[in-house]
């Protein structure tokens, strides 16, 4: 459903920005319908709906007030980005952007237009994608116990339940920032935006009728008509394949670049303006469409270029309709942006590769190499906070202290056995009924009888894949430390403390536990555990160690203890038992 909903509003997007374009009479308006075909030739058999009736004076005057000449209501700087996670699907409510997006642009619609676009909800009610619209959560100010890093977790203190439902103030953020956060959302949590299935006919069909391959620095017509004939095919024949569309039109832009270059090369005494019209008509000819309708096109497609010079060909295939808007309308598309863009270049390639292995191959079409260029589990990287630094593998950054590093990324905690051969020691009830500590529900690997949605991120029957974090190297001296890829808002489950459950391990870093009337155990991250092991110190945290119950067992997790934004580093507060301990003491610069 969201696919097609985010198809409609591009496409709305568009209709919208055209007739706003446009020179009509005074009192014009734009109907909106919606047809219901029966047959294939079942002329005058539709079942028609008008959808809406938009005065298109009211239109002008609306997108005048938001301050650019040629905009649709629906843009980014009306933007609000809501995180939250429905706890039916326990997926992230990615896409909870497009909706809040449409109600808010329809309240401003409203208080500039009239009564012309009523809002169909109040935003108050677009807080979860479950279908039905959910109620408003109020904050909560839930007190976090803090269990001493490395030092002690206590079982037998519940604690205040998650939060999961704890609703997100609104942030107005630039427009930028939705775009990224929604790369990073797409990379962790989508499946490819285009299957391989749709993708591998793409790549048939165009190996089947396009065959000559062109040269970038000596681009003669034919090759361009190929590239134009390319680019036509793929944005012309069904927007299942929206990443591939965008990937293709930026390199499509890329080739009018070229053509531009070797007809100027090719005739130098003509003046830049025929050059510009000659590959125009080229351009036009091949595609079949108007010069102004192409130049539309082309204002969206240039934008593409500029962020895939910027920040990569992943930042195109995972960016989602959001793009679209950003590159047609260009609110806050300037250096500064495409510079923060550019610093997530890496990341995102490092994430892209190990999360989505197959993402490159849409690259085929472009002759770009589609083999991955980091492989492995994504924590088996770190990565640079200063740009176009490459990511390193994790053990070169240990070297210097320890030749032989090396860490295993573990999904949940390993017993060992030579310590506790009979039990895990963490498991205080034998079998079910599980009720939560925290908020005392049902817990259950069942969708239909789990009731317990305090960190349905990492605790449901459909808990996520994966924390959206990265390994990083930090510039105050701490070697590696954890970054944050999406916003985590106060009192989200960020990670399990997980590692080796053993016990009597002394002159090392290790969390020890007491789990109420269960012997003490350790976990230990020496060697294999998962990335909350890069989780510096500071004083000033915004992170902390929780005890919480899942099916009986103790688990340590990781909690936001405030709103956390994206590139920001994750702390916690080691506590000062931990350092008096250590012949070092902390530094509290962050990153
Ligand atoms: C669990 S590790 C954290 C990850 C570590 N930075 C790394 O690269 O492996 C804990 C160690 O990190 C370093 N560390 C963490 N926070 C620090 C801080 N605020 N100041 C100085 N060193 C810190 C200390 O060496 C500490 O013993």
């Amino acid at each position: 459903m969201n696919a097609i909903r985010d198809r409609l509003i591009a496409r709305l997007d568009e209709i919208l920005a055209e007739v706003v374009a446009q020179d009509l009479p005074s009192n014009a308006s734009l109907q909106i319908e919606a047809s219901l075909v029966l047959s294939d030739n079942a002329a005058g058999q539709h079942h028609h709906v008008v959808l809406d009736t938009i005065n298109v004076d009211q239109l002008k005057l609306l997108t005048a007030n938001l301050g650019t000449s040629a905009t649709s209501p629906l843009n980014d700087q009306q933007d609000y980005r809501v995180h939250s996670f429905d706890s039916h699907s326990r997926k992230p409510a990615a896409d909870l952007t497009t909706s809040s997006r449409l109600a808010n642009a329809t309240i401003l619609a409203e208080t500039t237009a009239g009564k012309r676009f009523k809002p169909r909800s109040s935003p108050e009610q677009l807080t979860t994608t479950s279908g039905s619209l959910a109620q408003p959560i109020p904050l909560t100010t839930a007190s976090l116990t803090h269990v001493s890093a490395f030092v002690d977790a206590h079982v037998d203190q519940p604690l205040a339940p998650d939060r999961s439902k704890t609703q997100q103030p609104r942030v107005l953020q630039p427009a930028v920032d939705n775009l990224i956060e929604g790369i990073w959302d797409q990379i962790h949590y989508s499946k490819l935006p285009t299957s391989p299935h749709d993708l591998a006919k793409i790549v048939r069909w165009t190996s089947e009728n396009i065959h000559t391959h062109h040269d970038v620095l000596s681009m003669t017509q034919a090759d361009f008509s190929d590239a134009t004939k390319r680019c036509h095919h793929i944005t012309t024949t069904g927007r299942s394949a929206r990443s591939v569309e965008v990937v293709i039109q930026a390199h499509w832009v890329d080739c009018f670049d070229a053509r531009l270059a070797t007809l100027k090369k090719g005739q130098p005494d003509l003046r830049p303006t025929d050059h510009k019209r000659l590959v125009m008509n080229e351009a036009c000819t091949s595609f079949g469409w108007s010069e102004k309708e192409l130049r539309n096109k082309m204002a969206a497609w240039k934008g593409y270029t500029q962020i895939k010079n910027a920040s990569g060909w992943a930042t195109l295939v995972f960016a989602g309709p959001g793009i679209y808007r950003f590159c047609k309308y260009r609110q806050g598309f300037d250096d500064e942006s495409l510079s923060k863009l550019r610093s997530h270049r890496i990341r995102f390639e490092v994430a892209a590769d190990t999360l989505q292995p197959r993402w490159r191959e849409a690259l085929a079409l472009v002759g770009e190499p589609t083999q991955a260029v980091y492989t492995g589990h994504p924590h088996d990287w770190t990565v640079s906070l200063k740009q176009d630094e490459p990511a390193l593998p994790l053990a070169v950054t240990y070297k210097q202290w320890d030749p032989e590093f090396s860490y295993q990324n573990l999904s949940q905690s390993t017993i060992d056995t030579t310590q506790w051969p009979d039990k895990d020691p963490r498991r205080f009830e034998s079998a079910p009924p599980y009720h939560c500590k925290s908020c005392t529900q049902l817990q259950s690997t069942d969708l239909t009888t789990n009731l317990c949605a305090c960190f349905p991120t990492l605790y449901s029957p459909q808990p996520l894949p994966s924390s959206p974090v990265q390994v990083f190297r930090t510039r105050t001296g701490k070697n590696n430390g954890l970054l944050a890829c999406a916003p985590f808002p106060p009192n989200r489950a960020v990670g399990e403390f997980i590692g080796r459950i053993t016990k009597n391990l002394a002159d090392v870093d290790v969390m020890q536990s007491q789990a109420g009337d269960n012997p003490p155990y350790q976990i230990w991250q020496g060697r294999c555990g998962n990335f909350t092991r890069f989780i510096n110190h500071s004083c000033a945290s915004n992170c902390a160690f929780q005890t919480f119950s899942w099916l009986g067992v103790q688990r340590i997790v990781v909690v936001s203890s405030k709103e956390i934004k994206v590139g920001e580093e994750l702390t916690v507060d080691y506590s000062d038992r931990y350092w008096q301990n250590l012949d070092k003491s902390p530094s509290d610069a962050v990153k």
